[in-house]
């Protein structure tokens, strides 16, 4: 079932159009993770479906109502159904943790709902429960540490219930092992309680991990969206290929479903004719030592428990970087084999170039 749904959206700041005919949808319970260069309309995104920012063409739809088609229809940001969860969290400094997850409850939209006071404050109780804080309902936001307090700014955002949320870096502020932590339980957390949602993130393993789907956002435009292991495997364009992981483009000549390189033939996705080059990432690279080798070992460097080994092939300019678990069992000058897990994605000469 569709949370919801944006259909050819397009806004601008002035003159300058930030986003163009963006269209995609988020079912319920699932988490889509938006990933883009900086400056790309990520925010902008996120700030039209929230309604803080009027888009000019297309509609937004949350759920089966219609929110937003301009010039005609407009709900305003409180009344949507949207939970916004910012980069540093937003407490209110002078407000007690409890009341800053109650915040929310007052306006005019759920009245209805949360108009008993007693029913605020067990939902209060409920939120900070779930998120494991029910012991700081007292405490001020600056007694907490930074991962407890993006947990407060989750029950918050969480507690009028809303359809979808909406989570622009929310980690980036945590270091790196308590951002893993807190990602795996907010995952865990909006999928129990059905809530469908938007990551905004730069990270792009952080967007990997935890989505159910990626959408690659370049120049205004979904450039591509899809199961995170398909975009990665099965880019659209060389572009998305180089901002969803490490891209490394290798000379190819394709005839129908395989291509000649200097890994020998190689099976590619789809079929077609012509020169071109095939995408390696470099984990795809097996290395073995092998006297009559086509490659040398030119660089080791050790990353804990990877090590990226950058081969040289020996008849021609062309090098690649394999990773490589655990010890590396050649040096510096090796001669190796390289082969490469199969198949792999082709782009024409005549397609975009980066
Ligand atoms: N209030 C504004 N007035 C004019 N231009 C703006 C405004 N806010 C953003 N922009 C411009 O719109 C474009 C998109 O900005 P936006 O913040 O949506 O990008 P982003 O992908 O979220 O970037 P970042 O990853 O750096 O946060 C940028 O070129 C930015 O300079």
């Amino acid at each position: 079932m569709k949370s919801l749904s944006v259909e050819r959206v397009g806004a601008a700041y002035g003159s300058t159009r930030v986003l163009d005919g963006i269209s995609f949808h988020v079912d319920r319970g699932e988490m889509l993770a938006v990933l883009g260069p900086s400056g790309c309309g990520k925010t902008t995104l996120l700030r039209s479906i929230a309604g803080l920012h009027r888009i000019d063409t297309g509609s937004i739809m949350l759920g089966e109502q219609l929110i937003d088609q301009p010039p005609r229809v407009y709900l305003p940001p409180e009344h949507r159904r949207i939970g916004l969860m910012p980069q540093e969290g937003g407490l209110f400094p002078h407000l007690s943790v409890g009341r800053n997850v109650g915040f929310g409850l007052v306006r005019p939209s759920l009245r209805s709902v949360f108009a008993d006071r007693k029913v605020r404050r067990a939902r209060v109780a409920e939120l900070l429960d779930l998120v494991g804080l029910a012991h700081a309902i007292d405490a001020r936001p600056r007694e907490l540490s930074g991962g407890q307090q993006q947990r407060v700014a989750l029950a918050r955002a969480l507690a009028p219930r809303p359809t979808v949320l909406l989570m622009d870096e929310p980690f980036a502020a945590l270091d790196a092992g308590l951002r893993a932590n807190i990602r795996s339980e907010v995952r865990a957390m909006l999928r129990e309680q059905k809530v469908a949602s938007i990551l905004v993130t730069h990270d792009q393993a952080e967007a990997m991990g935890s989505a159910d789907r990626v959408a690659v956002l370049l120049a205004g435009r979904c450039a591509q969206i899809g199961e995170p292991e398909h975009v990665y495997r099965a880019p659209v364009t060389r572009e998305v290929a180089a901002f969803v992981g490490e891209a490394q483009f290798v000379a190819a000549a394709r005839t129908g479903s395989h291509a000649e390189t200097v890994f020998g033939k190689v099976a590619v996705l789809g079929e077609g004719h012509g020169r071109g080059e095939i995408l390696i990432r470099p984990e795809q690279v097996r290395l073995a030592s092998a006297p009559d080798g086509q490659f040398q070992v030119g660089e080791v460097q050790f990353s804990g428990p990877e090590s990226i080994v950058t081969v040289h092939h020996r008849e021609s300019e062309i090098s690649v970087r394999a990773s490589v678990r655990g010890e590396v069992p050649f040096g510096i000058g090796s001669i190796v084999r390289a082969e490469v897990a199969q198949p792999l994605a082709f782009f024409d000469s005549s397609s975009t170039t980066l």
